[in-house]
């Protein structure tokens, strides 16, 4: 197959990992006989050196005509001034919501070769295999704000419809999984909670009687996540709640480097990225850990394009690579690690025929 691929590498360690994850795109095109153009655009910090903007209109327009979109990561210190008038975030926002994406699926799944790097117990973590849906256009991140000299305020909102898409979307997922829902919310306290708990029952009443559903408050759910991973099955929750959850949900795999996830909608197009951000602390040394965006390039392959064979592929190689201990400096022991570029390349090597 022919597809169109908008490559925005953003910022940070954002041009590394992308850099190092088109190749394996490239040979898993190569060995299956499609043809993927891949076009870069700027968004984020560099956008705004360049072209005054986070969110270049070309470079939106650009993942609009797109198959799917591949990115790294925005942000820095460089652009990071709490009174700055735009923000490399604002462009990532603004494209997940130009482009509809309300379902952000985060996978979780430790793998036994890296459970050495959780900060967790190791028989806590066998068999841990969780999916967070985390509604990604919504909530407070999306309400007006407003600052003056004294106060500011951020509202959350959310609607109905909003609700229901992405459990609608979670509870399939949990159907053709072990058919578990957990929903996450704060009903003890915020009427959007509520809201979300009165949709959420009544989604799953009336549409997936066959999925099981619980209601989970989010502050002791960052408490189970850790001590009772295993479960979970499918958790879905609001924006930020998904946001904070699902970085904390990465040390049970051992290290932010390891988590992907597609950005979803109703149409063909997604946007597929590392949870992780442009790591500022690790950028320009080829040390940051590429494994979480090629696994989002898996999830790219299998969800926008079809190509579930080539999606297992890399998937398959990535394990490998971690069964033999391909590791960079967040999950290596002090003088084993391996470069991004090498880890890569022990992806490639391990795609097979
Ligand atoms: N999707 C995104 O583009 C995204 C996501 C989160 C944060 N950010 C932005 O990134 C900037 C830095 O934020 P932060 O430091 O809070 O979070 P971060 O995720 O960038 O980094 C947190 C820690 O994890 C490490 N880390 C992250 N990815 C790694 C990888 N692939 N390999 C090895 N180590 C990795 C970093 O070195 C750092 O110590 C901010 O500007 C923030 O807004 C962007
Ligand atoms: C950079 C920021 C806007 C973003 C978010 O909060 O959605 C990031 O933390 C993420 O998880 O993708
Ligand atoms: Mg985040």
């Amino acid at each position: 197959m022919h597809a169109d691929i908008v490559v925005l590498p953003g910022d940070g360690i954002g041009p590394e990992i992308v850099s190092a994850t088109l190749p394996v795109l490239e040979t898993i095109a190569r060995r299956h006989g499609h043809a993927f153009a891949f076009r870069e655009h700027d968004i984020g910090g560099i956008a705004i050196d360049r072209h005054g903007e986070p969110l270049p209109a070309t470079t939106l327009e650009a993942a609009k005509q797109a198959d799917a979109v591949l990115l790294g990561a925005v942000g820095g210190p460089k652009w990071s001034d709490p009174n700055a008038k735009v923000r490399p975030e604002q462009g990532l926002l603004a494209i997940r919501k130009g482009l509809g994406l309300f379902a952000n699926l985060r996978p979780v799944r430790p793998h036994p070769a890296a459970l050495g790097a959780s900060p967790i117990k190791p028989e806590l973590l066998e068999g841990v295999d969780i999916v967070v849906v985390r509604e990604l256009t919504g909530g407070i991140y999306f309400g007006d704000k407003t600052r003056s000299d004294t106060d500011a305020t951020d509202l959350c909102r959310y609607t109905v419809a909003e609700i229901e898409r992405v459990v609608r979307s979670a509870a399939t997922l949990a159907r053709s999984r072990r058919g578990h829902l957990t929903s996450v919310d704060k009903a003890n306290v915020l009427e959007t909670s509520r809201l979300w708990r009165d949709v959420t029952t009544r989604v799953m009443r009336e549409e997936f009687a066959d999925v099981t559903v619980e209601h989970q408050l989010v502050d002791s759910m960052a408490m189970h996540l850790l001590s009772k991973p295993r479960a979970y099955d499918v958790v879905v929750t609001e924006n930020m709640f998904g946001d904070i959850l699902t970085d904390e949900a990465s040390m049970l795999a051992g290290s932010l480097g390891l988590l992907a996830s597609a950005s979803l909608g109703a149409g063909k197009v997604g946007i597929y990225e590392p949870i992780h951000g442009s790591a500022p602390d690790i950028a320009g040394k080829g040390i940051a850990n590429p494994y979480a965006t090629i696994l989002s390039a898996a999830l790219l392959l299998r969800h926008s394009l079809g190509l579930e064979e080539e999606a297992q592929a890399v998937e398959h190689a990535v394990d490998r690579a971690l069964d033999d201990r391909v590791f960079t400096a967040d999950l290596a022991a002090p003088g084993q690690a391996v470069s991004t570029a090498d880890a890569a390349q022990a992806v490639i090597d391990r795609l097979g025929a």
